[in-house]
């Protein structure tokens, strides 16, 4: 028979290579203003690009948001150095464009901390056309450091509340509608500054205001200091323009979904699963901040003790994980720790505790022929290798090549190459193809990863879809579970007979969860569910055995489960 887990785990992207900067700029409307405003002629020299590079950028853009056109800068432009112009700001504003617009990450910055820094100053100077100060390490810190707290993350995730403001504040609601998107960027960042971040005010007003002027054109700053002043004004007397929960169910939805800035279908879904008390928890948590974890190298002889060394020198507060020998708890200190090289030597990786629950549940042992299904970026598959002594191979299977290069190079800095083989293919095929059978087989799928939002701040926005609530939201869902269904019978195909395979989402979803099990199970009579209790901690297992994490600190009544696993038996 085999078995289902489900946990959750951390997922720090690093991949910006999916984000190449469209050098975008300027909508319709400011090129007119550029032509009429003598004082940024005279700062700037233009070549016109050609026009079939516009047409292609334009596309570009048409095709992944369908707004306003832009006009590029050509790459022969000067670029001047701005150093009025706030840098955390102007970095923040271009990366959010980034996110917004080409499907960058808001990720960390890299261990090069000021060469990282170097990288971001290259997307404000072909965007903005200047480029600021130096970034130092406030600025770093302020752009992303941390999911909740920094500048980028902490718009993103409450960008619904943020717009509801800027909405409310504009004289007509088309002027927000119309708005171009570098400007509302600004302001966005300027609003959430004061009213999330509590900056004093007038300083946030005055460096955003400088920003649209230089950025855009006076007219912009005007406006960005209009709002914001207003702003302010309604913050001081404690009366921002905020919706009212009342009305019908749908109502009151969307107003819960502006308040805590999550889509509408998804506080109408958690609602209608959970009653609305328990949704705004959720809400309030994938709000929060989510904290990391750190799980030391075993498999390269660092022991937690040394990382604990480590990180006291690094002056990085942190607690031991109650659940895993090998694991720390951290609040806040990721940026140094990455700026300190510790990831990088492979001292080290962020890995979830819940993530590192559903390898105890795999349980790999020296030996053992194992399958992850979906590997990259191989955070699950270089644990479980290191807890296999040199002996045996972990197969790691994936459709990404550019994720399965990482998890290459994390298995090499983590010196377990020896027990990973690669490869690169869709499951299913993989699975119709393959003879051989073996001892454990990793359903890690991909899921909606609502179990994650607190740590993810892109997630709800793009994955799933807070841009594209409605039809295409619930498209994307639909496709995960009929992938999700193809994937559990490909995976089975692979576990041999007394064999285990273990099926773990990121997602607190039951669709996802339970009801995919509960639907192989009726397909595959052979397996049966193999009881997750000897493997985690009693709280985390749920009534039928599967593995739930919960953030106990937080709640004690219901499970938060952020990575879920089950695992099941195959007959002999
Ligand atoms: C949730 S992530 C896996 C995370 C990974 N297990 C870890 O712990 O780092 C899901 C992965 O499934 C991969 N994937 C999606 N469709 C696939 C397919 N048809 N065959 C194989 N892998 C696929 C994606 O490329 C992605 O890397």
């Amino acid at each position: 028979m085999a078995q289902i887990a489900f946990l959750p785990r951390i997922i720090v992207s690093a991949d910006t290579s999916k984000a190449p900067l469209k050098p975008l700029r300027r909508t319709q409307r400011s090129r007119t203003s550029i032509s009429t405003n003598k004082r940024v002629l005279k700062q700037r020299t233009f070549k016109t690009p050609s026009k079939a590079w516009m047409n292609e950028v334009n596309k570009t853009i048409d095709s992944s948001v369908g707004v306003q056109k832009f006009v590029p800068r050509s790459p022969l432009q000067r670029t001047k150095l701005n150093v009025e112009v706030s840098p955390h700001r102007a970095v923040s504003a271009v990366r959010l464009m980034r996110i917004e617009l080409g499907g960058a990450f808001a990720d960390l910055l890299n261990e090069k901390g000021k060469g990282s820094g170097d990288n971001e100053m290259g997307y404000v100077e072909r965007t903005l056309g200047f480029c600021t100060k130096e970034l130092d390490d406030r600025d770093l810190r302020l752009v992303v450091s941390h999911p909740v707290t920094d500048v980028v993350g902490g718009t993103i995730r409450w960008r619904r509340y943020l717009d509801h403001l800027i909405c409310s504040l504009c004289h007509e609601e088309s002027t927000f509608r119309h708005m171009e998107p570098l400007l509302l960027q600004i302001l966005r960042i300027g609003v959430y500054e004061i009213v999330k971040l509590d900056m004093p005010p007038y300083a946030v007003v005055d460096e955003n205001v400088r920003l649209a002027k230089v950025a855009l054109r006076p007219g912009a700053g005007n406006m960005v200091n209009g709002i914001l002043r207003k702003l302010v004004v309604l913050k001081e007397k404690n009366s921002l323009p905020l919706p009212i929960l009342e009305g019908d169910d749908h109502a009151q939805a969307r107003a819960l979904a502006t308040l805590h800035s999550h889509p509408v279908w998804m506080v109408r879904r958690w609602t209608k699963y959970r009653g609305q008390e328990e949704a705004i928890k959720l809400m309030v948590w994938n709000n929060s901040d989510p904290g990391f974890s750190l799980r030391a190298n075993v498999g390269r002889g660092v022991t937690r003790a040394d990382l604990v060394k480590q990180l006291n020198l690094l002056k990085v507060p942190h607690e031991l994980s109650l659940h895993l020998d090998d694991f720390i708890r951290m609040k806040t200190g990721l940026q140094t720790v990455i700026q300190a090289g510790l990831l990088k030597q492979g001292l080290c990786a962020v890995q979830d505790e819940s993530a590192g629950l559903v390898v105890s549940v795999v349980d790999a042992q020296p030996g053992e022929s194992i399958v992850d299904c979906c590997a990259a970026p191989g955070g699950k598959t270089v644990y479980m290798a290191s807890r296999m002594s040199g002996q045996g191979m972990v197969y790691a299977i994936d459709i990404n090549k550019g994720r399965l290069r990482i998890l290459r190079e994390t298995a090499k800095l983590h010196q377990v190459s020896s027990v990973i083989t690669t490869i690169h293919s869709d499951l299913r095929i993989f699975a119709d193809n393959e003879s051989a059978k073996y001892d454990k087989v990793l359903l890690d799928a991909p899921c909606s990863g609502l179990g994650v939002l607190s740590k993810v701040c892109e997630h709800s926005f793009r994955k799933i879809g807070q841009t594209c609530v409605g039809i295409r939201a619930w498209k994307i869902w639909k496709n995960l579970k009929i992938c999700r269904m193809s994937f559990l019978d490909a995976a089975s195909l692979l576990v041999k007979p007394g064999g285990v395979l273990i099926y773990s989402t990121c997602s607190i979803d039951p669709e996802e969860n339970e009801e995919r099990v509960d639907a192989f199970l009726l397909r595959h009579p052979e397996f049966s569910v193999d009881p997750v209790d000897r493997f985690v901690p009693p709280d985390f297992v749920s009534e039928r055995s599967f593995y739930f994490f919960r953030s106990s600190k937080t709640f004690t009544r219901w499970c938060l489960c952020c990575t879920s696993s089950s695992s099941l038996v195959k007959k002999r």
